[in-house]
């Protein structure tokens, strides 16, 4: 990987060193996905079909796999495979688990009770990657905080011919309608629905460019209500290594996430320019072992190296950068934590590949990109949910606070919001027994 020293940079070469892969602002990208999403809105299935001839190279027989389909394709599965699922989907299953939230409710002022409730999304479309690789694990990131929050209808798109793998980790999670569908055109009909595909309310899952851009147009299209998850592009990894890190392990973790695809990116920031070189020797080294190593190559090519003066820079520099997903890889890696800022999720120390987290830690593989980490948090149990308030106020309680609220009524001239409450504590007033001083001024009158 190129090696730049951050010191000597301007600050508009620091800025470049940190662009993302020229693949990702390919300007052709939003209209051609456009022209998908059209043709899918006016033609359903049969747009469907001509895109996965076009895109997938397969003539589809059948969009929605049937349950006889479903039951083959689980018993093509091994048993080794079915018993890694299985202690992935346990690690999944408890870490989700654990982020259920109770509803809340606050008196704010003595008769004034507010609640914070929540209740599940109920039409979920879970989009699973599966141009270049099936990502089986992607189901499991999706399909069980889906069961788990409650949505009633989860539908699950992945493109054809559809991995066995992920037909099967799909109905041990629960789900029982499949289509083979996959990129851009999926994500439209996710949105607007097709003869065979139903319409969803969010659009869960990651995805190459063409899904990412398609997600982002369907959130932003007056003609559906959908909305998406988050931007959960080309896979990104940043390690921070100091001098003691392996080598071999810097460079395996790299190349975990180069062999996404060629619009991956990886960074290593480091303090040590001897370790940047050993880092570069063994990519070389490992990469010719790799089965997928031209897309990993590739991916390097727009892969940098930064030497930085010491970690504190190396924090800073991965604050601006705010990587998908974060490696430590220093002698105290819990002494930089408190200084980051943005990643989609953190792995620290020597024995924690990023690869755990992608299959089976318990932690969501599905992260913001893009530098998207700086606003954007990793998929949880609450994005499942959509959560209101309630309030509710005793006479008590619109007395304590009516004069508040009219008085800011009229300060933005809105008379029929102070109307509202000033109507109400005059119906108060009038059922309330007079008092003994209220009596006498009568009297006097
Ligand atoms: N950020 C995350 O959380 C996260 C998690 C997992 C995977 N990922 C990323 O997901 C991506 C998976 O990509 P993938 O390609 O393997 O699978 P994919 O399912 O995202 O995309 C495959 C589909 O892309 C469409 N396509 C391919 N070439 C096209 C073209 N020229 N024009 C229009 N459409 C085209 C095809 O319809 C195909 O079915 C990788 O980039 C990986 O890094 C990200
Ligand atoms: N690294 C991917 C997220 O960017 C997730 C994944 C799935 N399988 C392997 N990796
Ligand atoms: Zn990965």
């Amino acid at each position: 990987m190129q090696i730049l020293n951050w010191q000597a940079l301007s600050s508009k070469e620091q800025a470049d060193a940190l662009k993302r892969s020229p693949l990702i602002g390919d300007n052709s990208l939003e209209q051609s996905v456009a022209t998908i999403i059209n043709s899918v809105v006016n033609d359903g299935d049969n747009a469907l079909r001509q895109f996965s001839r076009e895109f997938d190279g397969i003539e589809l027989e059948s969009i929605a796999l049937s349950k006889s389909q479903i039951a083959q394709a689980c018993a093509n599965v091994t048993d080794e495979l079915k018993q890694a699922i299985a202690q992935a989907k346990n690690n999944i299953d408890c870490f989700h688990r654990a982020q259920l939230q109770t509803n809340l409710a606050v008196e704010t002022q003595a008769g004034i009770r507010c609640e914070l409730r929540s209740e599940p999304i109920e039409r979920v479309g879970l989009y699973i990657p599966g141009g270049t690789a099936p990502l089986i694990s992607t189901v499991l990131m999706l399909a069980t905080p889906a069961k788990i929050a409650g949505c009633s209808k989860r539908v699950l798109l992945s493109p054809p011919p559809i991995n066995d793998a992920i037909v099967y980790a799909a109905t041990e999670c629960g789900i029982e309608e499949i289509y083979q569908v996959g990129g851009a055109q999926a994500i439209a009909a996710l949105a607007f629905g097709t003869q065979t595909v139903p319409q969803v309310d969010k659009i869960f899952g990651p995805g190459n460019r063409f899904v990412t851009e398609a997600k982002r147009a369907v959130s932003q299209d007056n003609r559906c209500t959908v909305s998406i998850d988050m931007p959960a592009g080309p896979s990104e990894v940043l390690v921070i290594a100091d001098k003691q890190a392996n080598p071999s392990f810097v460079a395996a973790d790299l190349l975990s996430q180069a062999e996404h695809g060629a619009d991956s990116q990886v960074m290593l920031v480091t303090d040590c320019i001897k370790l940047a070189e050993e880092v570069n020797q063994a990519l070389n080294d490992q990469l010719g072992k790799l089965s997928r190593a031209q897309t990993a190559k590739q991916a390097l090519e727009c892969s940098r190296t930064i030497i930085v003066e010491d970690m504190d820079s190396a924090a800073r520099v991965s604050n601006q950068y705010g990587p998908e997903h974060l490696i430590i890889q220093t002698e105290q890696p819990r002494d930089i934590l408190p200084k980051i800022r943005a990643a989609g999720s953190v792995f620290l120390g020597a024995y924690t590949p990023e690869s755990v987290g992608d299959y089976a830690s318990g932690t969501n593989h599905v992260l913001p990109t893009y530098g998207y980490s700086k606003t954007v948090s990793s998929l949880s149990l609450a994005d499942f949910s959509r959560r209101f308030t309630v309030q509710e106020l005793s006479a008590d309680g619109l007395k304590n606070l009516g004069q508040c609220v009219m008085t800011l009524a009229s300060a933005e001239q809105l008379d029929a919001h102070k109307n509202a409450v000033a109507i109400r504590l005059a119906s108060l007033t009038a059922s309330e027994p007079a008092t003994d001083e209220q009596k006498a001024s009568k009297v006097e009158a």
